[in-house]
């Protein structure tokens, strides 16, 4: 994926949450945003995935320029998949319906091959045994995959994953970093945010330290995490590679 991000702004209310942020990307299949809680890594991500849109400056991403056009962001947004820290399926539904129900309502299929590609990305994930299930009879990373199965269904365009292993315990957040890694891994173009620094450096072609809304630093990997330049990122990294 290719990123032309320039001197973007959000503000909420009285909160700057990103300050003028530019950020140049040339390729790269999966980049990780790190960095202090509140910095602007989730701001961040859902401006780039056409959730919210900046007040000043230019986004675009791959052939997309973002504009603040209702119809041409929800387009947008479509071709994009979607996953936050804490689940979000529906309750109610089992996890195979979980997976129908978008590709039906959102992206039009009818549903014999809404079906089709839920059981494809079920069995792709290894959720076959689980495709009749409530989400309250899952463990929190077979929720998980399941919102992962279902956001990627559709082949989406760029997949952007917000703390997607905050809510889990270890053994779990294992479970899913190992699928996220196989999704880079089978050509799926990713945006993430974590706090797993051990992650962001198996898995990023590319870092971006966000803190106090700007990129502090965006490097490859080995650099950043072996050598970091910036004051602030050396600190951050100091104080959570301690534990
Ligand atoms: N919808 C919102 N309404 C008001 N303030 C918001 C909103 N979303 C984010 N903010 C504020 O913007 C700033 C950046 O928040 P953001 O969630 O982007 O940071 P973050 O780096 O993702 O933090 P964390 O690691 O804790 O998730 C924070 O001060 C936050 O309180």
């Amino acid at each position: 994926m290719k990123l032309e991000v320039d001197r973007v702004t959000k503000r909420y209310g009285a909160t700057t949450a990103l300050d003028g942020l530019s950020l140049h990307l040339a390729s790269a299949r999966v980049m990780v945003l790190i960095g202090p809680s509140g910095g602007g890594k989730s701001t961040l991500l859902r401006v780039l995935g056409g959730l919210e849109t900046a007040d000043e400056g230019t986004v675009q991403v791959n052939d997309h320029r973002l504009i603040a056009d209702p119809a041409a962001l929800q387009a947008y947004r479509r071709q994009n998949g979607f996953l936050f820290q804490q689940f979000n399926l529906f309750p109610h539904m089992s996890a195979r319906r979980n997976i129908t129900l978008p590709l039906e309502k959102v992206h039009g299929h009818p549903p014999d091959k809404a079906l089709q590609l839920a059981e494809q990305a079920l069995g792709r994930f290894g959720l076959l045994e689980h495709a009749d299930k409530l989400p309250a009879q899952l463990s929190g990373g077979q929720q998980q995959r399941v919102g992962i199965a279902r956001a990627v269904a559709f082949s989406p365009e760029v997949l952007f994953l917000d703390e997607p292993t905050s809510a889990l315990d270890p053994e779990m957040t294992a479970e899913v970093l190992e699928l996220i890694q196989e999704l880079a891994e089978a050509g799926q173009d990713i945006i993430l945010s974590t706090h797993e620094m051990g992650f962001a450096r198996a898995v990023a072609d590319q870092v971006a330290f966000v803190a106090a809304g700007k990129i502090e630093e965006f490097r490859p990997p080995a650099e950043l995490f072996g050598a970091p330049e910036s004051a602030l990122c050396q600190r951050f990294l100091s104080r959570v590679m301690r534990y």
